[in-house]
């Protein structure tokens, strides 16, 4: 491909994108893995460069812009030899007219702008979401130390003891130590927050909403593989991932229970599981990781938000009734809006008596409302809120 039909392929691919954030669609990953499979003709540095310029628009466009077009003129007002390649070539993009509107420049829509700013999240914070993720690792303590592990490349050790960071971009899927379950890709925010949770060995602990069961494993591994965990989901795809990760990762501790939406507390219920700690993390918008899926600004509106609040609020609720006399509830969010942080264990403490938020000190991050907050900018980490919550003997 030319370079010129490379920015007329982002921009086609990037009209798909929009098109999808507005209807809920495929997200922007899977459109340019399905694009490229019809046009085989692309080699992979075409695919690289294609991709490169993809994501930089849509870091670049606050808004959700008008069109492909639009975004990639956006990301052209920041770079001239891009602006070139405007240039009716074949397979090219049209020139650009005089005074041709541009998508505005900035961070995100400006609704979320203001209610991350509400929650402190300006500036050097605000900036850094639409930042770049490395590549974070676990090792799996129940199969190797981070301190002798072989890997292929050396990673930098993390705050979490079983934690390295590499550049995103390694393959570290393809290496044996991945394969043999030595270790896991794990965002070193999601390692802390199960470090926050505090499983202890031997303890019933039930993860509500497991999904593919990456904190599963994680608290698996800090159970030592005694006790009981039973990962649960009303998402049978995703569930369906977690025993192979399970038997892979040598993590015998965990059953998987598929719940069924608006049953769910029925069905934990009827099991006659109660949990010394319960693990809340809940579905979310994800704002803590527009690094890595840059488009989810988009996705997001004011309704869709308030309906992620109102199943936090729901999910808290079946917690503290399958939550042991005593027992622990570890309430995590990959998002930095207080709507979905900070304002759910303030509604949480308001509606049931006899819970009160226990104290988190972890060693990266910083307190924030009843519980702790990690940022990218801050603690180089994708955005978490984790809150502990303890209920009454
Ligand atoms: C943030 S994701 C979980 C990620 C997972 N814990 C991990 O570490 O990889 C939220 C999960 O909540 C699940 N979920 C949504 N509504 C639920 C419900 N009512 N009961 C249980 N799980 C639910 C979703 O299917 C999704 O897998």
């Amino acid at each position: 491909m030319t370079p010129a039909a490379r920015v007329q392929a982002a921009i086609e691919l990037l009209d798909a994108i929009i098109e999808a954030a507005k209807g809920e669609g495929a997200p922007a990953d899977r459109l340019i893995a399905d694009y490229f499979r019809q046009r085989r003709y692309a080699g992979s540095k075409d695919r690289r460069a294609v991709r490169e310029l993809v994501y930089s628009a849509i870091r670049a466009c606050g808004e959700v812009p008008a069109s492909g077009r639009a975004a990639m003129l956006a990301l052209a007002g920041q770079d001239d030899a891009l602006i070139d390649l405007f240039d009716g070539s074949p397979h090219g993009p049209a020139e650009a007219r005089d005074g041709e509107d541009a998508a505005e420049a900035g961070v995100a829509p400006k609704w979320l702008v203001e209610r991350l700013g509400a929650a402190g999240i300006t500036g050097e914070e605000l900036a850094s979401l639409m930042g770049r993720a490395p590549l974070d690792i676990r090792v799996n303590s129940l199969k190797a130390d981070r301190t002798n592990i072989e890997l292929l490349e050396q990673g930098e050790p993390l705050a979490a003891p079983q934690g390295l960071r590499f550049e995103s971009g390694v393959q570290v899927e393809q290496w044996a130590a991945y394969r043999d379950g030595l270790i896991e890709v794990q965002d070193h925010g999601s390692q802390l927050v199960c470090i926050a949770a505090g499983a202890i060995p031997g303890e019933t602990v039930i993860d509500l909403c497991a999904g593919a069961g990456g904190k599963s494993l994680a608290m698996a591994a800090r159970m030592e593989n005694r006790g009981q965990l039973i990962a649960c989901d009303v998402d049978k795809r995703r569930l369906g991932n977690l025993p192979p990760r399970a038997e892979r990762a040598g993590a015998g501790v965990i059953e998987t229970m598929l719940l069924n939406p608006k049953s769910e507390l029925e069905m934990l219920r009827d099991s006659g599981v109660t949990g010394d700690l319960v693990l809340v993390d809940a579905p979310c918008s994800g704002t803590g990781t527009w690094r890595r899926k840059p488009e989810a600004k988009w996705r997001l509106t004011p309704q869709r938000l308030a309906r992620f609040s109102e199943t936090q609020d729901y999910l808290l609720d079946i917690a503290a009734q399958v939550t042991k006399p005593g027992g622990r509830i570890a309430f995590v969010t990959c998002s930095l809006l207080d709507e979905e942080g900070k304002d759910r264990i303030d509604a949480f403490l308001s509606r049931h008596d006899g819970w009160q938020a226990l104290a988190i000190d972890l060693p990266v991050g910083r307190a924030y409302g009843n519980g702790w907050r990690l940022t990218p900018s801050h603690d180089g980490t994708d955005g978490f809120f984790v809150a502990m919550l303890g209920s009454a003997c």
